[in-house]
């Protein structure tokens, strides 16, 4: 299974191709639709959010309500579009018209300087239209394709916030996977730790007022998958490699780590590694789970836990960092467009999106299956398998 997206962040609309789903797996439009929400919902954002409605439309792949096993094309609007038209339009310009607001002062942290030298534009709207977080909306669409095969095979994944600009939620270690959806969708900065819910939300405020911006990091949480996906035998096999690569792919995401993470290093092997155990129910199982649910590429059969960081928004309002302009290459402030403060909540149900995408290309690789009834019983059959192995 494999996704490419397309669209510019105010262009006519972003497009989503999905290939490799099985036939017959039933898809509600919904479903789809309530990720894009979440995704659009988080704390901080700045006012595009107010004019975009993400619906999703389906334009290929799906029929009543079910897969065809053909491509999945997904269309999602760009409400924006009908403000742009004249700097957006695909018409040649006739001689002699200026384009409005051609940007030539890239902004230090996003790609507008680094993607004029590679493809040579001298506007740099031609980089930051695409460059532009506005494409997690589609990605967002494919992983609620991902989501909604994975929940089907009993795999549930939930995305939250765990740290806002230095403030840090606590563990909640005995929450259920149904709490932490419930919880990360009741709380405005979606995450699961209410006390410190409205210190994140007042440090987002004050941010925002000075203009500046503020990262963060973002925990996915997934049960339900069986020991022994991924491969160690490749180093593209790894699915804990491909998680991190998916996640570190996410705008402004500049680093990954899995249960313990980082923290590893400062502890001794034996307060890192997982015993391994028995019983009839569950089959193999670890006592704890500190590696959050890899080892050796694949998974172990304990909840997966991978966190993402994210770093502060490049665009900031009031006092844009020092940049050269492109043609006069006198020293400028960078150009402001309007901006995020703080994106991290919204980035945390990408980061979900993403995650069930590599979870549900792993599962489809290994049991490859046309038919998604075939896929289900095949991963059943296998769960079975390594229980009593
Ligand atoms: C959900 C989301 C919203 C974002 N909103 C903005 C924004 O409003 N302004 C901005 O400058 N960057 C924003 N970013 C970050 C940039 O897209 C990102 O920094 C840029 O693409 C450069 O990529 P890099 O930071 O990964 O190097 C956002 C990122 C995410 C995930
Ligand atoms: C449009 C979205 O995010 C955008 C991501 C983004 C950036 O530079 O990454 C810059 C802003 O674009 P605009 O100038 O149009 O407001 C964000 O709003 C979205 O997430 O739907």
């Amino acid at each position: 299974m494999r996704y490419l997206t397309a669209g510019e962040s105010h262009g006519k609309q972003l497009t989503t191709i999905i290939e490799g789903v099985p036939a017959g797996l039933s898809i509600q439009i919904d479903e789809i639709n309530s990720s894009l929400l979440r995704r659009q919902q988080g704390y901080g954002r700045g006012r595009r959010q107010q004019i975009e409605k993400d619906l999703v439309e389906i334009t290929s792949g799906i029929r009543h309500g079910y897969t065809l096993g053909s491509p999945i094309s997904l269309v999602i609007k760009n409400d924006d579009f009908k403000h742009w038209t004249d700097i957006m339009g695909e018409e040649p310009l006739e001689e002699g018209t200026e384009i409005r607001r051609v940007v030539t002062k890239p902004r230090p942290g996003h790609a507008d300087l680094n993607g004029a030298l590679k493809y040579g534009h001298r506007d740099i709207r031609n980089v930051l239209e695409r460059s532009s977080a506005r494409e997690t909306a589609a990605r967002v669409a494919a992983g609620a394709v991902a989501k909604i095969l994975l929940q089907q095979l009993g795999i549930k994944v939930c995305g939250y916030v765990k740290e806002i600009g230095g403030i840090k939620a606590k563990d909640q270690d005995n929450l259920s996977i149904e709490e932490r959806i419930e919880r990360a969708q009741q709380s405005p900065v979606m995450v699961l730790d209410p006390d410190v819910e409205q210190e994140m939300m007042d440090k987002i405020d004050e941010v925002k007022q000075a203009g500046n911006s503020v990262g963060g990091v973002c925990e996915v949480y997934v049960e339900g998958m069986p020991a022994g996906i991924g491969s160690y035998v490749h180093y593209d096999r790894k699915l804990d490699a491909r998680i991190a690569a998916a996640v570190v792919s996410i705008n402004a995401f500049k680093g990954v780590e899995f249960g313990l993470g980082f923290e590893a290093a400062r502890k001794l092997g034996s307060e890192v590694h997982d015993e391994i155990a028995w019983n009839e129910k569950k089959g193999y199982y670890r006592t704890s789970n500190r590696l959050g649910g890899f080892e050796g590429g694949m998974t172990t059969g304990m909840p997966i836990v991978v966190r993402g960081v994210m770093k502060p928004i490049p665009t900031l309002m009031k006092n844009p960092l020092r940049s050269v302009d492109i043609n006069t290459k006198e020293p400028f402030t960078a150009t402001v467009e309007r901006s995020d403060a703080c994106a991290v909540p919204a980035a945390s149900v990408v980061m979900e999106h993403v995650v069930a995408f590599e979870l549900a290309r792993a599962i489809l690789e290994q049991f490859s299956r046309d038919q998604f009834s075939k896929l289900k019983k095949a991963v059943d059959e296998y769960r079975e398998e390594i229980r009593c192995f």
